[in-house]
């Protein structure tokens, strides 16, 4: 057994007894990455010698002080779009290839504020365009339940580190599902939390009114931890809300008596396959189970979630990316004679090929002529695919359907066939659309092997009640406490 086996709270009350130190946790971070990642390769960079010095400090403290962190001691690993001073941080782009921020993303702040250990930044797709961590820059993270499937992505660094026991838990980032689909097919739990409700600042920008960060983690419990840790409102990240934060711990001591549950014939209908609606079916059996009753329901406006959000999430994406111009950051080519051909040719020979599709996609949506036919439009569409769930949301708790329409593909699958690739995302994009919390966790296991999730969506803000319903069905069910063989 892993001392990753244990939650946060576990692992606290065995510090404090003096049977593990930080070390102990920190050496069982690196003594597995050490074992594994050659299969899986989560990981772009680590930070061993400043965690280690770290985790002695911390451990100096335990005897000494009164007043601990929420995540004392306990090892992370950060996608590599989340900013940390001095610590490498490529959006695994090779445009951004030794680029050493100046500065710590709000979270970042946070995490160490809650006294935790970072353990170094994880693989992604590239600017986290992508849901297989094949666009990665650098290397293809691997599905530590079979190495020749994709694990997901854009945050498939994050899960597998977490899903391969190499960190408790991490952070991810989602956009269009890049938390919760890599989750999912890594068998492991993943949230992303409502619009605003966490800090931007510092989370490089792909889609900035769809971006957020989320926790990634073993359980439900941890979750709520992590996520205590870095919510609330910040100045530095004008669309940060100041929404009071609760205490998200105080959410899993509840039970789902009485409570509603829609589920959307849309999630359960075509594309999605018979073991992925058979899975969640029997999930919303155990929710009944303990009280819940459930209905159909539609979200009438979801066959057009996928075109909104490539057209908006692109048009964002054209603009934000237009930064990286070979004279402010990381990479500058050595071709050019002129101004003109410095820009061209760094961004040329820096992005790779999925990156410069959707800022050409972008870039043309937001072209005069065009900027009425398609942004505009996919504009009002966001409105209405917002206003589905605001009236599902006036009579039922929660929705529920599952997080992927099938389970994990094999690797160089969908790679060459963007529009495939796009449409796996159907699931978890209209939550970013509407700006709604929605949280991953395993619900069975394909007859393949591999990992499903069942996708629970809340109200804005309202992560507690999502919390407490995953964590009743995490409870009542068997089915976290299976593991990848590695
Ligand atoms: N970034 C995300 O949330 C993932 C989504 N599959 C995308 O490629 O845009």
């Amino acid at each position: 057994m892993s001392l990753f086996d244990y939650k946060i709270s576990e692992l606290h009350s065995m510090l404090h007894k003096k049977e593990i130190s930080v070390t102990d946790l920190v050496d069982q971070s690196y003594k597995r990455i050490n074992e594994v990642e050659d299969k899986v390769e989560a990981f772009l960079t680590l930070d061993e010698e400043k965690a280690r010095s770290y985790a002695k400090q911390l451990d100096e403290a335990i005897g000494t002080k009164d007043q601990f962190g929420l995540l004392f001691g306990m090892p992370i690993g950060i996608k590599d779009n989340i900013v940390t001073k001095g610590l490498r941080t490529t959006c695994a782009s090779k445009i951004l290839d030794n680029f050493d921020p100046i500065y710590d993303a709000t979270v970042v702040q946070k995490l160490q504020q809650a006294e935790s250990v970072t353990i170094g930044k994880l693989n992604m797709d590239e600017f986290a365009m992508g849901s297989s961590t094949e666009n990665s820059g650098f290397k293809v993270t691997k599905n530590p339940w079979n190495t020749s499937y994709v694990p997901g992505g854009s945050s498939g660094g994050s899960a597998v580190a977490v899903a391969a026991g190499e960190v408790p838990f991490s952070l991810g980032s989602d956009t269009g599902g890049s938390v919760r689909q890599p989750a999912s097919f890594c068998g492991v739990v993943g949230l992303k939390p409502t619009y605003g409700r966490v800090s931007r600042y510092g989370l490089v920008a792909f889609a900035s009114s769809l971006d957020i960060i989320g926790p990634i983690t073993n359980s439900v419990e941890d979750n709520a931890y992590l996520l205590q840790a870095i919510a609330g409102v910040d100045p530095m990240d004008g669309t940060s809300a100041n929404v009071e934060v609760p205490d998200y711990l105080s959410a899993l001591t509840g039970d789902v008596k009485g409570l509603k549950i829609a589920v959307p014939s849309e999630y359960l209908g075509e594309g999605v396959s018979e073991e992925v609606k058979q899975s969640v079916l029997s999930g919303l059996k155990v929710l009944e189970g303990q009280g819940a009753t459930w209905e159909e329901v539609s979200l009438p406006h979801s066959k057009y979630a996928v075109a909104t959000y490539y057209l908006l999430s692109s048009s964002e994406a054209s603009a934000n990316l237009s930064r990286f111009d070979g004279v402010r950051y990381g990479y500058r080519t050595d071709n050019a004679s002129n101004l003109l051909e410095l820009y061209k040719q760094s961004r040329s020979e820096g992005f790779g090929d999925e990156v410069k599709r959707r800022i050409m996609l972008g870039t043309f949506a937001l072209s005069s002529g065009y900027y009425d036919a398609y942004y505009k439009k996919a504009q009002k569409v966001r409105t209405l695919i917002k206003k589905d769930f605001e009236d599902v949301f006036e009579k039922y708790d929660v929705i529920i359907g599952p997080t992927t329409p099938t389970p994990a593909f094999k690797v160089g699958e969908k790679i060459s066939d963007p529009l495939t690739m796009y449409a796996n995302d159907i699931l978890t994009i209209p939550m970013n659309l509407a700006g709604v919390p929605a949280i991953s966790v395993p619900c069975g296991l394909s007859t393949e092997g591999l990992p499903l999730g069942l996708q629970i969506i809340g109200k804005h803000f309202d992560e507690s009640t999502i919390y407490r319903v995953a964590h009743t069905f995490e409870q009542a069910t068997e089915f976290h406490k299976e593991k990848p063989q590695l």
